[in-house]
C-alpha cells in the first residue's frame, strides 16, 4: 500500500494546523485490534469519519481503514511514529498518511484515447486526487489532448529491439517525478517482469473486457466471434501475468446480435474510462489493500 510522497512533505503552514488523515492496515485477525487502534485515535485526538474493516476467513487477515480528524495541531510524521508499537503487537501491515494528500500520477497510453481523456477531464474538475506529472505514449497521437490540459508529454517509442531502453525511460521518469501510481490507460505493450517487479502494487491497467474472458490485445474480436451480450471492462494491478494482476473494478454493458465489431467497441469504451477512473479514484483515496492476488475496496 504505497503512500502518496506528497503525504511526507510538512504542512505549509508550519503552525501544524489541525488533520484530516487516513490509516490503513492488514495484520493477522484476533481479537482487540479495533481497540487498540481506536484507543490510539483517541489518545492522539482523533475523532473518526469514517471506518471500514473485513474479517477474511479463508485468509485469517483481517483489513482496516479509517477517515479520522484531529483537532489539534498533529504531524503525520509523530502518528506514524506513535503507531510503530501498536503495529509491532498486532503484526501490521500499515500506511498512514494525510488524506488530502494528492497521488503522483503517471499516465501511460499508446492510440486509443477515450480513458486518459476521461481521467484528464477528471482530473482537471478536481474530482481526482491526483498530480499528473507527466503522460508517456509510444505513439505521438495524445500529445495534443494532454498539452491541452497544461500537462507535459513524453513520447517513448517502443519497438522488440527498443523495449529495454524504453522501460529505462519509464522508470527514470517515476524516479525524476517521485511517482506514486501508474495508470496504463489503454497502453498497449507488455511490460516485463522486471518492470512489474518495480511497479508492484502501484500500477493500475485497464483491460477491455470483463476478465478471465477474452485476454489479450484483441477482447472486443474474441467477445464479438463469441456472441456474448455483455461486454466490459476490468482495472487490475498489473503483474508479469498478462491480464492475470489482482481485480480492483469491473463493470459491464448489454449488448446484442445488432451490434457490430465497431459497435462492441464503442459499447466497450465507455464502461472502460468510468471502470479505470473509479479504480484510480479508489486507489488514491487508499480504499484498496491487498489480499494475496485478490483486493479488499473499501469503496
Ligand atoms: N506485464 C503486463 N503488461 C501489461 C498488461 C499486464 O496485464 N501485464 N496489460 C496490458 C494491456 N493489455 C490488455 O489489457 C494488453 C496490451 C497489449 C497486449 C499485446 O499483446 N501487445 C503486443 C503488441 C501489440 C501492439 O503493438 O499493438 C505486445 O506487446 O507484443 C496484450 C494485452 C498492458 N501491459
Amino acid at each position: 500500500m504505497p503512500v502518496p510522497s506528497s503525504s511526507n512533505a510538512v504542512s505549509p503552514n508550519a503552525s501544524m494546523p489541525a488533520g484530516d488523515f487516513v490509516l490503513v492496515l492488514d495484520c493477522p485477525d484476533r481479537p482487540g485490534i479495533v481497540h487498540a487502534v481506536s484507543a490510539f485515535l483517541l489518545e492522539h485526538g482523533g475523532n473518526i469519519l469514517e471506518s471500514q474493516q473485513f474479517g477474511d476467513v479463508d485468509t485469517g487477515r483481517f483489513f482496516m481503514r479509517i477517515d479520522f480528524v484531529t483537532a489539534g495541531p498533529t504531524l503525520v510524521e509523530q502518528l506514524r511514529a506513535d503507531f510503530v508499537e501498536i503495529a509491532a503487537r498486532f503484526q501490521m501491515r500499515y500506511e498512514l498518511w494525510d488524506a488530502e494528500a494528492p497521488y503522483r500520477t503517471l499516465i501511460m497510453v499508446s492510440k486509443h484515447l477515450h480513458c486518459l481523456n476521461d481521467l484528464l477531464f477528471r482530473h482537471s474538475t478536481g474530482a481526482l486526487q491526483i498530480d499528473i506529472p507527466v503522460v508517456v505514449s509510444n505513439h505521438p497521437d495524445a500529445e495534443a489532448l494532454v498539452r491541452s490540459y497544461g500537462l507535459d508529454f513524453a513520447h517513448v517509442p517502443v519497438t522488440p529491439e527498443t523495449k529495454p531502453a524504453a522501460e529505462a525511460e519509464l522508470l527514470r521518469l517515476v524516479k525524476e517525478h517521485d511517482v506514486d501510481l501508474v495508470v496504463l490507460a489503454r497502453y498497449m505493450q507488455v511490460l516485463s517482469d522486471d518492470l512489474c517487479r518495480e511497479l508492484s502494487g502501484r500500477a493500475i491497467n485497464i483491460h477491455h473486457s470483463f476478465l478471465p474472458s477474452f485476454k489479450g490485445a484483441k477482447p472486443y474480436h474474441q467477445a464479438y466471434d463469441r456472441g456474448v451480450k455483455l461486454v466490459g471492462a476490468t482495472a487490475h494491478y498489473v503483474t508479469g501475468d498478462l491480464d492475470e494482476g489482482p481485480i480492483i473494478e469491473q463493470d459491464v454493458i448489454r449488448v446484442d446480435h445488432n451490434h457490430t465489431r465497431e459497435q462492441l467497441v464503442a459499447a466497450g469504451r465507455d464502461v472502460e474510462a468510468q471502470v479505470l477512473s473509479r479504480a484510480v479514484r479508489w486507489h488514491s483515496e487508499s480504499r484498496v489493500l491487498l489480499n494475496g492476488h485478490r483486493t479488499v475496496v473499501f469503496r
